[in-house]
């Protein structure tokens, strides 16, 4: 029997597909207590996280049996990487599985500010902000996306049949490469990254952490940014300079933003969105739903048995 340690949360049917041939030690809360879980991975063959266990040095070289770690999403921030190709650990991700999920949290978002949706709660306590709440259509405008992988190629196929322009910076794809095309037919135009933030109507953040992204939206970079337009992030909250962002809200230079990651998450009392009225701010849940729950366990609990059985 192999050992497989689950530290986060992961779909209750996948998990027990894995106990019946495995020994499984489940807590979706133990990603919170890192003495119990380096104590339980000592001896584990296999680990399986989302993104707040810390999968680093210390853990990976006290779990000497470990051959894989499955990642419950796509994000590879909080996995030291570079140590498993060195020690042949596998690292599995469920790489276009929660982009559905992504993409239609993106949509949610334009609609919400095209129509500035945040201003019913006036009507709750009785207002009637007619004038005000008259919005704006998606068609016709121009979305811009920061990275095209699978997640903004999804996004992208959805916006075109909203009939949105489509514009992307991807700095790892030729603009002779195949997927431009694929995945948005004429409507995705590649740019540079200063282009499409001149251009776009939405700017929708498709990138991972790592030392090139870090902090790469500061001040100066939203400034490019058209006034008026609207900015969401659900890649990472350590690609934006947070304070920044937030002061452009609070001046009005943004119609609204949708940040569904942050710098620290959960968010801290100080955090610079709280009390912002055109911000939509979610907890990390724009991957995650019934359904990419489902398809993301199933398709790690399948990978990292396959290579438990050698
Ligand atoms: O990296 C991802 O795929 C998303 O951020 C979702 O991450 P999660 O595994 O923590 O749900």
């Amino acid at each position: 029997m192999k050992k497989i340690v689950i530290s986060e949360f992961m779909d209750e049917s996948a998990v027990l597909e894995l106990s019946r041939n495995n020994t499984v030690v489940y807590d979706k809360n133990l990603f919170q207590n890192r003495e119990e879980l380096l104590h339980v991975c000592k001896d584990a063959d296999a680990v399986i996280v989302r993104n707040k266990t810390q999968v680093d040095q210390e853990l990976l070289s006290a779990a000497v049996k470990m051959k894989a770690v499955g990642r419950l999403g796509v994000g590879l921030d909080n996995i030291d990487t570079e140590y498993c190709e060195k020690h042949a650990v596998s690292v599995i991700t469920a790489r276009g599985a929660n982009s559905i999920s992504v993409a239609e949290y993106v949509l949610t978002g334009i609609f919400y500010f095209s129509r500035q949706y945040y201003l019913t709660t006036q009507v709750k306590s009785g207002a009637w902000p007619r004038e005000r709440m008259i919005g704006s259509e998606a068609a016709g405008k121009t979305l811009g996306l920061i990275g095209f992988g699978d997640i903004a190629r999804t996004v992208a196929k959805k916006a075109s049949c909203l009939d949105m322009d489509i514009v992307a910076y991807d700095p790892y794809l030729k603009e002779t490469d195949a997927v431009w095309k694929e995945y948005g037919g004429s409507a995705v135009k590649p740019c540079s990254l200063e282009e499409v933030l001149r251009q776009a109507d939405v700017v929708s953040l498709h990138i991972p952490l790592c030392p090139e992204t870090k902090n790469l939206f500061t001040a100066s970079l939203l400034e490019k940014t058209k006034k008026g337009s609207i900015f969401i992030n659900s890649s990472r909250g350590g690609v934006v300079d947070e304070n920044a962002l937030a002061q452009l809200l609070k001046k009005g230079h943004f119609k609204g933003a949708v940040l569904d990651v942050f710098a620290n998450e959960p968010l801290e009392a100080e955090n610079p969105f709280i009390g912002i009225e055109n911000c939509l701010l979610t907890p990390h849940i724009a991957g995650v739903t019934e359904e990419s729950n489902a398809r993301i366990s199933s398709l790690i609990a399948r990978e990292i048995s396959k290579i438990l059985q050698g």
